[in-house]
């Protein structure tokens, strides 16, 4: 099978392998000083870019077995010497030889190590987590002396004890400063795809035993009793690495190798939250493989969905097993070419690819957060305009919104056009396009108050213009224009539309204007969305000071998960998955004004809005995405929101959106509501934002105080049917994720259908907020 050539490609994907210790007893050293060596030269011949290894030998776990776990009754040797031997490995934890497979520095470059899967952090024995602990922080003791940079650690298996895998693990990213700590955890507990499998028993834990790096299988709870906020839901092990990275202080040497061992859901809500996360290393086995009708082999539908939307994180895609001949077509190398041809066939990665596209414009700029411009208090560079003009989207559309306008205007009146904030001057020349195409004539007056682009205006006017352009210098909140407009153009408009004082600078230059003329834009509106993103509240918090987390930035957004439903639930209490929060018209009429035309108190411009949003699936919240829409004339107009910049603006490039942070990430259960509150402030200098969220659960008001409505049923081994004691009462669980039909590749379950609408007999209960963010304009504001 051949897929296209993939010389000249700039792959996003590294791809390395993991050998088994299997692996590493077959080999020979041939040429080389050891196999191991040997191994990493074959392993770069056939294309990987790393090679990943089990640190330890079975040697290793025998001797810890040996040692730290109980013999059996009639096991040779005296537990007195076991716990001797214990003790002293206690005093001083190290290896014999045999017990590791690699010995060398030259070895261990560019090798990724498997710390030991048998290790059990999170045992429900505390021994044997102790002992655990020590064993762990001697391998990662060991990587550190060999110089190796990352580390994978088997996964955390059991949900009662994740807590002390977490702390564990914190104590280890102390320890070892310079170690890259990656957790390996399935995408989700597969065992839920098996309704009749008995989740809340324990599943055998991973003993000393095992040497294969088995897909992990959740503990969800060893009592029997679901402890956690989503029993058995699809969200086990997401909750899990939640948990961990929130005790580990989202440290940023902290990932994720998600291990696509099992078939994946379907499930939107499922797979998107990992897009948030700081997904390092995807782990791929052959055995996740299906081969194609000739032999290949290629990847069931939502693993390949899910690789291609994963493309863009730029992930170590580390395959394993695919030498042992699984597929009887390809050998080896059909695997890598396979995963080639998925990134080449990733939308994501393509409109990074193609330009013109914003993402391609805006490569190295996602997730990174940038303070939004003040074009008000500031005086632009030059090159920054230049930026700006690149855009060939957002001036296309002014050209077409002034030539409808200059078309629907009387043709035996005279016309006069004034562009306030001219900057460089594209608006002016796109003026004299939009004239030329509606065969008009007009005075043409531009206002700017940045001296430097001024001199800009006054040398295109010499030399493009013909002097026909009546340039007029300063604030259009103070100068005066020679004669009134019939048409007033502007681009004052920020990400948020008005948190770059387009409103207060119009107001001023609404003076300008004949009793009936009209704005371009004539409205905007801002919206907002819940966020997921632990890179961008990392970034937020990293100005170490509370005003890093209380400023809006300007922000393309990469590893980001909208919280909110595409769907409001079904009682009709939640609105979209991005709400408006409010809108400006222009030019306003209704306004108070002085002797000059000007308001008398920028209170008009204060806004306000409480928004509600429905989250079916449990989340962390760690902001607000922000996004404006700007009517310019009739139905020309320019958007950022996600679902409809396409149909109104489609490429343009000149806005990324906005990101509100909250300095402490929320947990949001699943069937959750969130109400955000923000307002827009003002005083006589300043214009500033401050925001809120508050998060709610609908329960049965007959629960009252019951906890036992809000347990997943504790006879029953599986999720809640439509039948169970919890549907029946209704409201919709914050134990159960929202149910979007689920699928796995190779059959289709049915799934119970969201429970009936809140009712009255149904009770909203709050369960937490965040603290108001920026009072009083302390952290960020915008200078009038
Ligand atoms: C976002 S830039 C747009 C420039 C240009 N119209 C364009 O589309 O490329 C806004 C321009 O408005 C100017 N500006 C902002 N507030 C102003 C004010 N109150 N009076 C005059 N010019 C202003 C800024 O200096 C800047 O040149």
């Amino acid at each position: 099978m051949e897929y296209q050539n993939t010389s000249a490609w700039d792959p996003h994907a590294t791809i390395s392998t993991y050998l088994t210790l299997d692996d590493i007893a077959k080999a020979s050293k041939e040429d080389y000083d050891t196999a191991i060596l040997k191994l990493v030269a074959d392993s770069k011949e056939k294309g990987y870019k790393r090679l990943c290894i089990p640190l330890t030998t079975e040697k290793w776990k025998k001797r810890w077995s040996e040692m730290c776990l109980l013999p059996a009754e009639n096991a040779p040797g005296s537990k007195e010497a076991s716990a001797l031997a214990a003790e002293a490995w206690r005093l001083n934890p190290g290896f014999q030889r045999d017990e590791v497979t690699i010995t060398r520095l030259d070895e261990a470059e560019g090798v990724i190590a498997m710390i030991s899967e048998w290790l059990e952090l999170d045992a429900p024995d505390d021994w044997v987590r102790h002992d655990a602990e020590i064993a762990l922080q001697q391998e990662l003791a060991y990587a550190t002396y060999l110089n190796i940079q990352t580390v994978i650690l088997p996964a955390p298996r059991n949900r009662d004890h994740v807590a002390s895998y977490a702390r564990i693990v914190q104590s280890c990213l102390t320890k070892f400063p310079y170690l890259s700590i990656s957790i390996r955890l399935p995408i989700y507990n597969p065992s839920v795809f098996q309704p009749a499998s008995p989740l809340l028993s324990p599943a055998p834990p991973a003993s000393p035993g095992s040497t294969l790096a088995t897909t992990p299988s959740v503990v969800i709870s060893e009592s029997g009793q679901s402890t956690s906020t989503s029993g058995g839901s699809v969200n086990a092990t997401w909750e899990m690495w939640d948990l961990i990275r929130s005790m580990c202080d989202y440290n940023t040497k902290l990932t994720l190798t998600i291990d696509l061992s099992p078939a994946l859901p379907t499930t939107l809500g499922v797979l998107s939250k990992w897009a948030a996360e700081s997904v390092r290393h995807i782990f791929l086995p052959s055995s996740t493989f299906i081969a194609n009708m000739k032999g290949y082999p290629v990847l069931p539908k939502p693993t390949q969905h899910f690789i291609r939307e994963s493309m863009i994180h730029w992930p170590n895609i580390i395959l394993a097993e695919v030498g042992e001949g699984r597929h009887s077509r390809g050998g080896e190398v059909a695997y890598s070419q396979y995963v080639r041809h998925l990134e080449k066939t990733s939308p994501a990665v393509q409109a990074t690819k193609r330009p013109g596209t914003v993402e391609n414009f805006a490569q190295g700029y996602q997730d990174y957060l940038q303070a939004p411009l003040q074009p008000l208090m500031d005086n632009l560079p030059s090159v920054t305009y230049q930026v700006f003009e690149q855009d060939p989207v957002k001036y296309a559309q002014y050209e077409e919104a002034m030539y409808r306008a200059f078309l629907d205007h009387p043709r035996d009146e005279e016309l006069v056009v004034c562009v306030a904030g001219a900057g460089r001057g594209p608006l002016v020349a796109r003026c004299f396009k939009a004239l030329e195409r509606a065969q008009r004539d007009a005075t043409v007056i531009a206002v700017e108050k940045n001296p430097n682009a001024f001199v800009t205006l006054q040398e295109r006017q010499a030399n493009e213009w013909d002097n026909k352009v009546q340039l007029v210098f300063g604030d259009m909140r103070v100068v005066d224009v020679p004669e009134k407009a019939d048409i007033l153009v502007s681009e004052l408009l920020g990400s948020f539309g008005d948190n770059e004082l387009s409103p207060e600078c119009l107001d001023g230059a609404a003076r300008f204007l004949k009793p009936n003329g009209l704005s371009i834009p004539s409205s905007y509106t801002a919206h907002l969305a819940p966020l997921s993103s632990s890179k961008l509240y990392n970034e937020a918090r990293s100005a170490k000071s509370e005003k890093g987390l209380e400023t809006p930035y300007v922000v393309m957004f990469q590893a980001v998960n909208i919280l909110s439903g595409t769907k409001a639930n079904n009682d009709g209490r939640c609105g979209s998955q991005i709400q408006e929060c409010w809108e400006f018209v222009h030019p306003r009429k209704d306004l108070a004004v002085d002797s000059r035309g000007l308001p008398i108190t920028n209170s008009h411009n204060a806004r306000s809005a409480r928004l509600r949003f429905y989250i079916p699936h449990a989340g962390i919240l760690h902001g607000l995405a922000g996004y404006f829409e700007a009517v310019l004339y009739g139905n020309v107009g320019l958007s950022i929101h996600p679902h409809r910049k396409d149909q109104v603006s489609k490429d343009m490039l000149s806005w990324f959106p906005l990101f509100f942070p909250f300095r402490e990430p929320l947990y949001l259960p699943s069937n959750s509501e969130l109400q955000v509150s923000i307002w827009r402030l003002t005083n006589a200098r300043q214009v500033w934002y401050e925001w809120h969220a508050e998060s709610f659960i609908t329960v049965p008001k007959s629960a009252n105080s019951n906890e036992e409505l809000l347990l997943a049923h504790p006879s029953s081994g599986s999720l809640p049917s439509a039948s169970s004691s919890f549907s029946s009462f209704g409201a919709p669980s914050p134990l159960m994720d929202y149910k979007e039909p689920i699928f796995l590749d190779t059959r289709r379950l049915t799934v119970t259908e969201p429970s009936r609408p809140v009712s009255a007999d149904d009770e909203v209960v709050k369960i937490g907020h965040t603290s108001l963010h920026n009072a009083g304009g302390r952290s960020s504001w915008i200078g009038l």
